[in-house]
């Protein structure tokens, strides 16, 4: 795999005994035998490239020589696979950006990121045909490179609260846009300090002297040939973060700077030359680029989750510490349980991530398609089920990196195990594209809507169903758990229907009662996400082609996770789907069983990821498993042991302290 020559014993003794076809699980996670070629092959053209390598290791730059590095590699990539002579004929954007292939040289996150996501994405959704022809050419040729400016920074989740302007002034036929007051500075966009000439930006739009809500405008920044910012325009970085300190997040302030008519973009709503307004089919439409990262983000996810499970797994196979057995050697410590509860349940969770991000994905090309002809009835369900799951991979992912980060100690706290900036990606998401709490509160107004109108989607159809609390469950399996789940759902959907009309009683304002309820609801959403995530992962064991073994470790995988979620929120079993002590005792029992059995082959099952060392980065997480060795070579690429002493501040500072007599 990695054709490195040593191979540590135990790894190697775990994959003597490997029982599965690994290439099987490959193909599985890639969507297939021809796209595992296709991205081994794009992952081979960027790891040989020279000119895609790093001089200095990127941790040491400064802030700004960090961004330069990171976006010469970015415009170099984006140049050479455009032509497919350089490199690989098929090569999707996705796969460049975040998580994927491209991580392997961009690793403090892609300054273009935006412009792919969500700027190509907006113009494609949002424009008419004409703007299409005009802007598409030059957008995907990279001279207009843009972002998806939305975010205030006295603004985010609220976005009818949003501040900035866009007034129609019938008589010169131009929008005048305005930042009113400094909360009204556009903060967050990707690649807006530095790298971007244009952006969609979101503001309330005005005419005729009315305002009709906020809309997308495309608007120039910068001049295209001096990269000036233009007149009126104020734009700069927000400064160092977390993580994604290369993805060049910006701010921008606008003072009295006209667009034309038509750079509003008027797919769905319009404004004539005299001013007159047009409505969407749904005000909502204007939303679709957030949805779309919602739906990739689930996607995301998962691939870092199958990271960090792979650095750990592969860490606990080679690190021994303590006693197990009194007198014997230390053992390795994935055979201590404690660790392997550690280990297993995000590993399972990758799988339930993957085929509900599969899913979430063929539901938003209905819906899109749906749309394109004017049918506007998937939208519902989407919003709901986007929000749904990417609130819950991305809030479980971060708790278990960093359960995971700490499964190894601490050396899951060096950089060079790559947990800390695995960790700053995935808890991004809880935030980004919706703050996931605001976002709970949505999935829970769809489900509450549902319970009591009997409308909805086919991903809430459950809760119209008269029989659901009555049905009397004997056995627990598969199936079983995902009815309890959708019993606990709705069991918090009637309890916060039956607070919010109590409220109501007592003469509490909707709103003051919807408030008081949030924790009610948000719980109800959680259960229906996991729920949702159940539902995919056994039906696409039921639904797919495996060979025996394969479909067995799925078995086994879908009952670890769904049992250590009912045993993790116990609670609401016993409050809402009659689960007794006795239950609980036998699916603890269970779940211990599972971890001695996935223990087995968990070595190999996260080889079957198929996560090559330079996209993993991570001393720890090697194929060949030379840990220590790794380790060692990182810190010795440390600028402060390039001398036996620092020189410089040993004589004006320690030197001078030690001499000083205290
Ligand atoms: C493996 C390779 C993959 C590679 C790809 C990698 C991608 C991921 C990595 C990228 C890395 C970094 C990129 C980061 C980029 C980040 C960008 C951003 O963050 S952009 C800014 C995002 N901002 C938000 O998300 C704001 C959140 N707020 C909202 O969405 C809204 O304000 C909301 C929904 C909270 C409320 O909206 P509003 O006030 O207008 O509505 P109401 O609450 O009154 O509800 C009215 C009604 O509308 C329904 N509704 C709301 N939204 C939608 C929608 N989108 N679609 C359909 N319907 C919607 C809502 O349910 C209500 O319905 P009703 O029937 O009336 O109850
Ligand atoms: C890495 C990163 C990249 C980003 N990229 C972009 C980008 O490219 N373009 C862009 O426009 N934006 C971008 N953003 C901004 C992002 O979309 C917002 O930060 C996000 O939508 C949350 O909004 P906020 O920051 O205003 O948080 P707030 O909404 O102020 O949230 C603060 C707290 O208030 C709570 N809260 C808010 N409303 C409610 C409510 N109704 N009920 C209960 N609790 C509530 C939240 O749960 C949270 O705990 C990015 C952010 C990050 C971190």
């Amino acid at each position: 795999m990695s054709g490195a020559v040593y191979e540590n014993p135990d790894l190697k003794r775990e994959r003597s005994q490997c029982l599965f076809d690994k290439e099987e699980i490959t193909n599985l996670i890639d969507g297939g035998k021809e796209k595992t070629k296709e991205r081994r092959d794009l992952e081979e053209f960027i790891v040989c490239d020279e000119d895609l390598k790093d001089s200095v290791p990127i941790e040491y730059l400064s802030h700004a020589d960090k961004y330069s590095a990171e976006l010469r590699k970015a415009c170099l990539l984006f140049k050479k696979l455009s032509n497919p002579s350089n490199g690989p004929a098929e090569v999707s954007t996705v796969a460049l950006l975040s998580t994927g292939a491209g991580a392997i040289t961009l690793k403090e996150g892609n300054p273009l990121a935006l412009h792919y996501i969500m700027f190509l994405p907006s113009l494609m959704s949002m424009c008419t045909p004409e703007q299409q022809e005009k802007w598409l050419p030059k957008a995907t040729s990279l001279q207009m490179i843009g972002t998806y400016a939305q975010t205030e920074m006295g603004h985010g989740t609220f976005l009818r609260g949003l501040e900035t302007t866009a007034t129609y002034d019938p008589t010169t036929k131009e929008f005048i846009l305005e930042s009113p007051s400094i909360t009204a500075y556009k903060w967050w966009p990707g690649g807006l300090g530095q790298t971007t000439n244009y952006a969609i930006v979101m503001a309330q739009l005005f005419t005729h002297e009315k305002c009709e809500g906020i809309h997308p405008f495309l608007v120039q920044l910068r001049d295209e040939e001096t990269h000036e910012p233009l007149p009126g325009i104020s734009v700069g970085e927000i400064g160092p973060k977390l993580g994604f300190n290369t993805v060049n997040n910006g701010y921008l302030g606008f003072e009295k700077v006209r667009i034309p008519r038509d750079h509003l973009l008027m797919k769905h709503s319009q404004v004539l030359e005299d001013g007159t307004y047009i409505k969407p089919a749904s005000t909502k439409l204007g939303y679709g680029a957030m949805v779309f990262v919602r739906v990739l983000v689930v996607r995301d996810v998962a691939v870092q989750l199958r990271k960090a499970v792979t650095i750990a797994t592969r860490y606990s196979c080679v690190r021994h510490q303590s006693e197990l057995k009194p007198g014997d050697p230390e053992p390795q410590i994935l055979d201590y349980v404690a660790q392997q509860n550690k280990l297993f349940p995000p590993l399972a969770a990758t799988f339930g991530f993957h085929f509900a991000a599969n899913y979430v994905w063929d539901l938003y090309n209905s819906a899109r398609e749906g749309i394109g002809k004017g049918d506007l009835h998937l939208m519902p369900d989407l919003h709901g089920l986007s929000c749904a799951l990417k609130a819950l991979s991305s809030s479980e992912a971060s708790n278990f990196v960093e359960v995971l980060r700490q499964s190894c100690g601490g050396h899951g706290y060096m950089v060079c195990s790559n947990f800390p900036r695995i960790y700053s990606l995935v808890t991004a998401a809880e935030t980004y594209e919706g703050e996931n709490t605001v976002l709970w509160l949505q999935v829970a107004k769809y489900l509450i809507k549902t319970r009591m109108d009997k409308s909805g989607g086919k991903s809430v159809a459950y809760l119209i169903d008269s029989n659901l609390m009555n049905n009397k469950i004997v056995d627990l399996n598969n199936d079983s758990i995902t009815n309890l789940f959708q019993r606990v759902a709705a069991g918090y959907v009637d309890l916060a229907i039956k607070k919010l009309e109590g409220y109501n009683r007592q003469g509490m304002a909707p709103h003051d009662a919807w408030n008081h309820s949030a924790i009610h609801l948000i719980k109800g959403a959680q259960a229906h996400a996991r729920y949702v995530v159940a539902d995919c992962f056994v039906r696409s064991i039921k639904e797919g082609k495996f060979s025996d073994p394969v479909r067995l470790i799925l078995n086994q995988l879908c009952e670890l996770l769904l049992t250590y979620w009912l045993v993790e929120h116990s609670g609401d079993f016993f409050m809402f789907a009659d689960l007794s002590a006795n239950q609980l005792f036998k699916l603890q029992s269970k779940y211990m069983e599972l971890l001695g059995t996935i223990r087995t082959y968990a070595v190999n099952l996260v080889d079957s990821f198929d996560i090559r060392d330079e996209a993993l980065d991570s001393v720890l997480g090697c194929w060949d498993g030379n840990a220590y060795q790794r380790l060692f070579d990182e810190a010795s690429k440390s600028p402060l042991n390039k001398t036996s002493v620092h020189r410089e501040s040993f004589e004006k500072y320690l030197k001078p302290l030690m001499k000083s007599n205290l």
